[in-house]
């Protein structure tokens, strides 16, 4: 259960009906527009029929829940547009969340909260999710497209933070840090240099390329390394970094293996038996990607049998979903108790992007994304959605709504809308498709209050929609 303390504004039934007052409430909830965030809207409207200039859109009947202590800046951004939000600082069991997800238009989630087909198939009035990190692998992306609900991340936010702790434990490993310090921690003074390594001259291989391999590559030449990586797409290198040709290469090539693919069908398990047995004896790994993406097990073997002299997890197959639950002592991880009585491993609890300074930006960019998804339909930088954007609505213009339409991707869809649209004027329309899905933004004037609910039905009853906004 959440603390009082732990949740802001949550608006009461009272407040909420408050907030409607200008109209009254005259169609029972459950009519043909029930369960979407526009339909509440055009109930609202279809009450009167007199032909008057539309109002801007009002952004406070939309309700947020934000999970996983996303950071203040995200929170004060989506404050100050009037949003109800309803902040946990942890993630929630799949009961609670499959109730507190029936009533809400957007979500913030971290890496912890699975957003499943089954939980997500009770979100009713959900249109948006904002993933507060890189990772999106725990959201069920291509149900959520298909449901009509655009995902947004931070792609590179927390990039330098990862690639900053990745250094630290290389240098940790090869000095052999930790271990030093748990002993003295307990009074034992154990001055040793044996196995004890600069880091200078040594080869450092990079698996995955992207944002946080390439920061990475950057600071370990700074310190004197060598780097090789592997990437399935070739990337152009930082300094004078080589790629090599296949992940045996790398592995046989490097002192210190480090890991930063996502979490995808192909890096599941990537790293296994036969890969620690490619890589050179005593050398390190680190992972810092996702926990599935290293067979944890055969880990364990090849420190044992010290072909691995030293090893780094910041990232497990099953995380608790808040602090203070011991990793150890539940039949997930049911290796992970061994880990701890091998020596010269660090373990940490996802921390890789845990700055003030990367989940500050984080709040800021996937807060602001949602705003502007929210607020003007514009999908720019989704995981899951053709992108599609059209010029801010000015709040002068009058009689003029912005219709979005995200449909499935079959012929004759814009023929239809636009027969719908015939008794208006198309100012603007863009339209993209990806896979399955399309998405359809127009800005059209020439609509009075009276036309809004035909014009939200009409759309509604196109045999190819998956959800309709209007915003005006
Ligand atoms: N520990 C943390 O706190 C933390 C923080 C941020 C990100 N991450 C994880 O790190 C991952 C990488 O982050 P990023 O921002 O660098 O991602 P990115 O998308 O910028 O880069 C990933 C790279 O991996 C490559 N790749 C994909 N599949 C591959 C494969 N089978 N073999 C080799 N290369 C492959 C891609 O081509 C890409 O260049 C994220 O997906 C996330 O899971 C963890
Ligand atoms: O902050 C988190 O929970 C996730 C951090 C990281 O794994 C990411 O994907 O950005």
């Amino acid at each position: 259960m959440t603390s009082p303390q732990n949740i802001q504004n949550i608006p009461n039934i009272q407040q909420l009906a408050n907030s409607l007052n200008e109209v009254s409430l005259s169609t029972s909830p459950t009519n043909t527009f029930s369960g979407s965030f526009n339909s509440f809207k055009a109930r609202r409207l279809s009450t009167t029929n007199k032909a008057k200039p539309l109002k801007p859109f009002s952004t406070g009947d939309f309700k947020i829940l934000l999970l996983e202590n996303v950071n203040q800046t995200a929170i004060d951004i989506l404050s100050k547009q009037g949003y109800q939000i309803e902040f946990h600082k942890t993630s929630l069991g799949e009961a609670e969340l499959i109730e507190k997800i029936k009533d809400v238009h957007a979500i913030g989630i971290r890496s912890k909260t699975k957003l499943t087909e089954k939980i997500l198939s009770h979100a009713a009035n959900l249109v948006s999710i904002g993933c507060f990190c890189i990772g999106t692998n725990q959201v069920d992306l291509e149900y959520a497209a298909k449901k009509g609900i655009a995902v947004f991340n931070s792609p590179f936010s927390n990039s330098r933070s990862v690639a900053e702790l990745v250094i630290a434990e290389i240098i940790t490993l090869a000095r052999q840090l930790g271990d030093r310090s748990i002993e003295l921690h307990s009074g034992t003074w154990n001055k040793v240099s044996a196995k004890c390594w600069e880091i200078r001259g040594k080869t450092l291989g990079i698996v995955g390329y992207g944002h946080i391999g390439a920061q990475l590559s950057v600071l370990a030449e700074a310190m004197g390394m060598n780097v090789i990586y592997y990437d399935v797409q070739m990337i152009m290198s930082m300094g004078t970094a080589k790629q090599v040709g296949s992940l045996k290469e790398l592995l046989n090539n490097a002192d210190f293996v480090t890991l930063h693919v996502p979490e995808l069908p192909e890096t599941k398990g990537m790293i296994s038996t036969a890969q620690f047995n490619e890589m050179k004896q005593g050398s390190y790994l680190i992972n810092a990607s996702r926990g599935t993406v290293v067979d944890i097990p055969a880990l364990i073997e090849a420190r044992k049998s010290g072909r691995v002299a030293g090893f780094a997890l910041d990232v497990f197959p099953n995380e608790p979903a808040k602090n203070g639950v011991d990793l150890f002592n539940n039949d997930l991880n049911a290796w992970a108790s061994e880990l701890t009585s091998l020596g010269n491993v660090i373990l940490s609890p996802h921390i890789g992007g845990s700055t003030e300074e990367a989940q500050s930006a984080i709040g800021v960019e996937v807060g602001s994304a949602l705003v502007k998804y929210i607020n003007e339909g514009s999908s720019i930088g989704s995981v899951n959605f053709p992108e599609v954007d059209l010029r801010t609505l000015s709040q002068d213009q009058v009689n003029h709504v912005r219709v979005l339409y995200i449909h499935q991707n079959v012929p004759g869809v814009l023929r239809t809308v636009n027969e719908i649209f015939a008794e208006h004027n198309i100012d603007k329309q863009f339209s993209d498709s990806e896979g399955d899905i399309a998405y359809l933004m127009a800005d059209i004037s020439d609509v009075y209050e009276s036309d809004i609910k035909k014009l939200y039905e009409q759309l509604e009853q196109t045999p190819f929609k998956i959800r309709t906004r209007l915003l005006y």
